[in-house]
């Protein structure tokens, strides 16, 4: 019989919140770091927030999942982040009706900062970073320049919620399931400037990989309503719940971090934000959504040469603006800050 793997230590912030609470079940049992991977599940929460989030570790005391080795709840981040493999950073202010994510920056910033440093002080070198918390592009480059012993290649952001939306709507438009579908990317913010793009992506129908959107033939559709449908995805969730998206948020970041963990497919990409290095003419420097592919163990690598035209530069080069002004913001705020 192999013998057991030593359990992994997974941070996840904002423990008591309404994302935690969906993903907490993925990581435990297994979805997301493989059935045969033990986890120490290290929750992080402020101070008023503690009793909510002692509640929640009752519950995955009451899951008796064997994977579980142990729960560590605290509000002190020393603690939380300390030797961790993996930290999925969710605790953060969300969004309300009316609001756009970049107004959240003043008021999530610092907590940024502060998460930076305490994993730069107490968390592994090699620890993963996913950032959740909005605006969450600009948060991770905050977190990423706080953390200066850490790779810069070890700090992303989820647009593979974006992705999904994307996924679902093609595979709607389309009338097939969403597994046909691969290769749709999200370039840049996880905001509403975010450039989703299916030109790429390809469709298996009768076990024949084509062209999605030769498959579509809708060229209209696919420059316009789908864009925005999927730009503007949150913010109708927000209109329709009261409150910001949850389950889908959860299942997002697992997918992210399994496959930041275990690899991509061959002949596959996923988007995700991570620091640009030129790329694409984006200047280095900023955390931006490209298509990445994953090796093993975590390796990634933004695939080059996807040929672009004027639509998609244009489209490029706007959330790149936007990103470049809340990365001015956010260095203007941290300079206040000292
Ligand atoms: N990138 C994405 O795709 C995506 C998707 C959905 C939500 N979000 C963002 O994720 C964040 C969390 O959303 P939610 O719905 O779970 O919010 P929530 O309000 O339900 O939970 C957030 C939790 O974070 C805690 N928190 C606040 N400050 C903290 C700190 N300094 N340290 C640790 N914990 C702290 C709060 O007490 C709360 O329990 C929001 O910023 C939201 O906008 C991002
Ligand atoms: O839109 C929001 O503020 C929440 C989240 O980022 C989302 O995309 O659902």
């Amino acid at each position: 019989m192999a013998a057991e793997k030593s359990p992994i230590k997974v941070c996840i912030t904002g423990g008591a919140g309404q994302i935690a609470y969906s993903l907490l079940l993925e990581v435990a049992s297994g979805k997301v770091f493989g059935q045969d991977q033990p986890v120490i599940l290290h929750l992080l929460d402020i101070e008023p927030c503690l009793e909510k989030l002692n509640g929640v570790v009752m519950e995955l005391e009451d899951l008796a999942l064997s994977l579980v080795r142990g729960v560590v709840a605290t509000a002190d981040p020393l603690k939380a982040f300390a030797d961790v493999d993996v930290a999925l950073l969710l605790g953060a202010f969300p969004r309300l009706k009316g609001m756009e994510r970049k107004d959240l920056l003043a008021k999530n910033n610092d907590i940024f900062r502060t998460t930076g440093k305490a994993i730069d002080q107490v968390a592994k070198k090699s620890v993963k970073v996913v950032v959740v918390g909005n605006p969450c592009n600009t948060n991770a480059l905050t977190c990423m320049k706080n953390a200066p012993s850490i790779p810069k290649e070890n700090f992303t952001c989820l647009t593979r919620l974006d992705q999904n939306r994307a996924k679902s709507q093609l595979a709607a438009k389309l009338g097939v399931s969403v597994s046909q579908i691969s290769n749709v990317i999200i370039w840049g913010n996880h905001s509403g400037t975010q450039f989703p793009d299916a030109r790429h992506a390809s469709v298996t129908i009768n076990g024949a990989r084509q062209s999605l959107t030769d498959a579509l033939s809708d060229d209209a559709w696919v420059k316009s309503d789908f864009i925005s449908t999927v730009q503007q995805r949150g913010a109708a969730v927000i209109k329709a719940r009261g409150l910001s998206s949850a389950m889908s948020a959860a299942k997002a970041i697992g997918d992210h971090a399994r496959d930041w963990w275990f690899g991509t497919k061959e002949g596959e990409f996923t988007s995700m934000g991570v620091i640009s290095d030129g790329s694409y003419n984006i200047p280095a420097g900023i955390i931006y959504s490209f298509p990445v592919t994953i090796e093993a163990g975590g390796k990634w690598s933004i695939v080059q040469n996807l040929k672009q035209d004027d639509f998609a530069t244009e489209k490029m080069v706007a959330t790149y603006n936007e990103l470049q002004e809340e990365a001015n913001a956010a260095a203007e705020l941290a300079a206040a800050a000292n």
